[in-house]
């Protein structure tokens, strides 16, 4: 896995060129590469000696790829199957829920070493339409936690970093209607 990319690089700004089918072996190696990242983040050993920061998602952009790519690997319960793995290509909302969620720990990002504090309102469910490798085209409803991730990792597609939708003036400002995720 080639280096995360940390804020100042303007690739993490840029809006990233759509992929095109069919996919080169290179495109299909990175891939299967950004995939392999999130299962090794995830696994302690792994983690502790690689000393890999954790992820559930990790987008092109972060790797310098200026693609519109992403991989997504949200884990079920210890020894479950995961509740969404997938790798995202050309991935794009459809519709979005007036319904805004917020993780209540704020959010992170493998592509900014620092913390910001604050609450990052997404829509708590979206239609989601990507391709995968073989070209399939797929459309799924997700909401929650994995529609927090997806939007996440779309953001990055679109140049746009988590922080960038904290409340300047109040972090923590909710709306009344909006839902908070432990
Ligand atoms: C929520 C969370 N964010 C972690 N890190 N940040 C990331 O994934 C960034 C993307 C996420 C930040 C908020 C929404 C998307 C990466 N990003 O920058 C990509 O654009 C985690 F690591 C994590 N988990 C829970 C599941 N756990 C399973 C066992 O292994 C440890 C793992 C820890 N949950
Ligand atoms: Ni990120």
């Amino acid at each position: 896995m080639d280096d995360i990319i940390r804020e100042g690089n303007p690739t993490l700004r840029a809006r990233a060129q759509k992929v095109t089918f069919p996919l080169t072996a290179e495109i299909k190696t990175l891939a299967q590469e950004m995939m392999e990242f999130l299962e090794n983040s995830q696994n302690p050993e792994l983690a502790e000696k690689y000393k890999l920061r954790a992820g559930v998602g990790l987008a092109a952009p972060q790797v310098d790829k200026s693609l519109r790519m992403t991989a997504v690997l949200v884990p079920g319960e210890e020894g479950q199957p995961a509740i969404f793995k997938h790798v995202l290509i050309n991935p794009t909302i459809l519709s979005e829920s007036v319904q805004m969620i917020a993780l209540s720990e704020g959010e992170g990002c493998l592509s900014v070493d620092r913390e910001v504090p604050g609450y990052v309102p997404r829509h708590d469910k979206i239609k989601l339409r990507w391709y995968d490798l073989d070209g399939q085209e797929h459309i799924e409803r997700l909401k929650d936690y994995p529609a927090i991730v997806v939007q996440h990792e779309i953001d990055h597609l679109n140049g746009i970093l988590f922080y960038d939708h904290i409340n300047k003036d109040n972090p923590f400002a909710t709306t009344d209607d909006m839902l908070l995720l432990e």
